[in-house]
């Protein structure tokens, strides 16, 4: 099934890069789905019979507690060519770029943060390699935080795979398209689309083409409550994001022979461990715990119809609880092309200060409270109690506008929303990406009371 050919373009944003999709999918977020590269690998009416199917182990990933709430439990069945406990000894990996937690030695300024996009500093590197951390909170032992990687890669991982028992990794591709390989099945994801890697699960990340440019965008580590979809309270049964338009691989598995090299990501270490096959030999799965796709073209948008800027929390794409309810250990937001109708009110985002931590991000376009300094593969911060808001240019544009009923167009912004303050690491604050003078953009915002 092709899910692209099914996005009405009139009304909906094309992405920049448009790599045609030819992989299979299963619909839906968290279902029971079933799958089978071969016909009879899958058992019917137990999961794991005295004898695997067709000479198949029989594995079980729990992405869950065992005991957790049956709305909140994940599990998966696998029938594989060889169990993942087959490996040698592991052995420390160095990614000294990728961090983990928040650095408390680090001095976090309370003001707006911004970056310019970030340059290629490994013209090497593939997924793995070109990883990057810009900001983390909480802890993956505490199971609560995120961080918050970029990754520029201009090579294959070929065969190397990769684990994360920190988190899941919600990955949003800015440029160029990837052929994700995971252990239950392939996807393929290009800049507008977002995929979720859940904790735990293999998986390796290659360019599709060869496009000359490397493949770039914003990870959030999840070390805490898996992102969900939000509750819609008086919205209803449908909108934001309908469970029905995110999709799961479907079985495969790899026939290639040599090394593979798998990495792990355990307790904010890597280790490595060098494996006789490939990890990618499960021939078939079921269960709820599974990659997923979503394109963000789907998302049904929702704004005032009458008057005044919501808040944002309306653009919810996915939501990572934590203990305290509707104060999330992040929230995925996104800011897609949409219609502004609202009847004497200033459409930009408001002046404010958040509880809620903002780390911002964009795929590509404008962000109409920064049409210029915000750009696509770059990044703002603004932790909590920080002032922010729209800088003078569109505070000026936007208090002179005819309110007509207006199409932001072109445009995809997101922020990843966190209840923890954002540290960022060093590379961030003391590369040359961070612009010195952000705050400058509202220092002609003079004060023009009429007494
Ligand atoms: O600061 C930002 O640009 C993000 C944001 C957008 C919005 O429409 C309302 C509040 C908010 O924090
Ligand atoms: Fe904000």
């Amino acid at each position: 099934m092709n899910h692209h050919s099914q996005i009405d373009t009139r009304t909906r944003q094309a992405a920049p890069s448009t790599a045609t999709d030819e992989l299979e999918y299963q619909s839906g977020f968290g279902n029971e789905y079933a799958s089978q590269a071969v016909a009879g690998a899958l058992p019917q009416g137990r999961n794991s019979p005295q004898h695997g199917p067709r000479g198949l182990y029989t594995e079980l990933l729990s992405g869950t507690a065992f005991t957790a709430p049956r709305h909140e439990n994940r599990r998966t069945w696998m029938y594989r060519r060889q169990p993942s406990v087959v490996a040698g000894h592991y052995e420390p990996f160095e990614q000294p770029y990728w961090q983990t937690g928040a650095d408390s030695t680090v001095a976090v300024p309370p003001e707006p943060l911004r970056w310019a996009p970030w340059s290629n500093d490994n013209s090497q590197a593939d997924f793995i390699d070109g990883m990057r951390t810009v900001a983390a909170n909480g802890s993956a032992d505490a199971q609560s935080g995120v961080a918050i990687h970029i990754y520029i890669a201009d090579r294959p991982m070929s065969q190397r795979a990769f684990v994360n028992a920190d988190g899941e990794m919600l990955i949003v591709p800015q440029q160029g398209t990837l052929l994700i390989t995971t252990e239950m099945g392939r996807l393929q994801v290009q800049p507008r689309e977002i995929v979720i890697i859940p904790r735990g699960v293999a998986f390796k990340v290659d360019p599709v083409q060869d496009t000359g440019q490397p493949i770039r965008g914003y990870i959030c580590e999840n070390y805490g409550a898996q992102f969900r979809l939000p509750e819609l309270g008086p919205i209803g049964s449908n909108g934001l994001a309908n469970a029905r338009d995110f999709l799961a691989p479907v079985a495969a598995f790899e026939d290639t022979t040599g090394e593979y090299e798998l990495i792990r990501k355990f307790g904010g270490r890597f280790w490595r461990v060098p494996l006789h096959s490939s990890p990618f030999n499960v021939v078939a799965w079921h269960g709820n715990l599974s990659p997923v796709k979503y394109d963000t073209a789907h998302f049904m948008t929702i704004g005032s119809i009458s008057y005044d800027h919501p808040d944002p929390s309306i653009f919810t794409v996915l939501t990572s609880p934590s203990d305290t309810p509707g104060t999330a250990n992040c929230d995925f937001v996104i800011f897609p092309p949409r219609w502004l109708v609202m009847e004497d009110t200033f459409r930009p985002p408001w002046f404010h200060r958040n509880f809620m931590s903002e780390f911002m991000g964009l795929v590509y376009g404008q962000y109409d409270a920064k049409p210029g300094g915000f750009k696509p593969g770059g990044a703002s911060l603004h932790n909590c109690m920080v002032p922010h808001g729209p800088d003078e240019e569109s505070y000026a544009r936007a208090t002179a506008a005819e309110l007509r009923p207006q199409k932001l167009d072109n445009t995809l912004a997101f922020m990843f929303e966190s209840r923890f303050r954002f540290v960022p690491t060093r590379f961030a604050m003391q590369g040359p990406e961070l612009d010195k003078n952000y705050i400058d953009c509202w220092k002609g915002l003079k004060d023009q009371f009429e007494r």
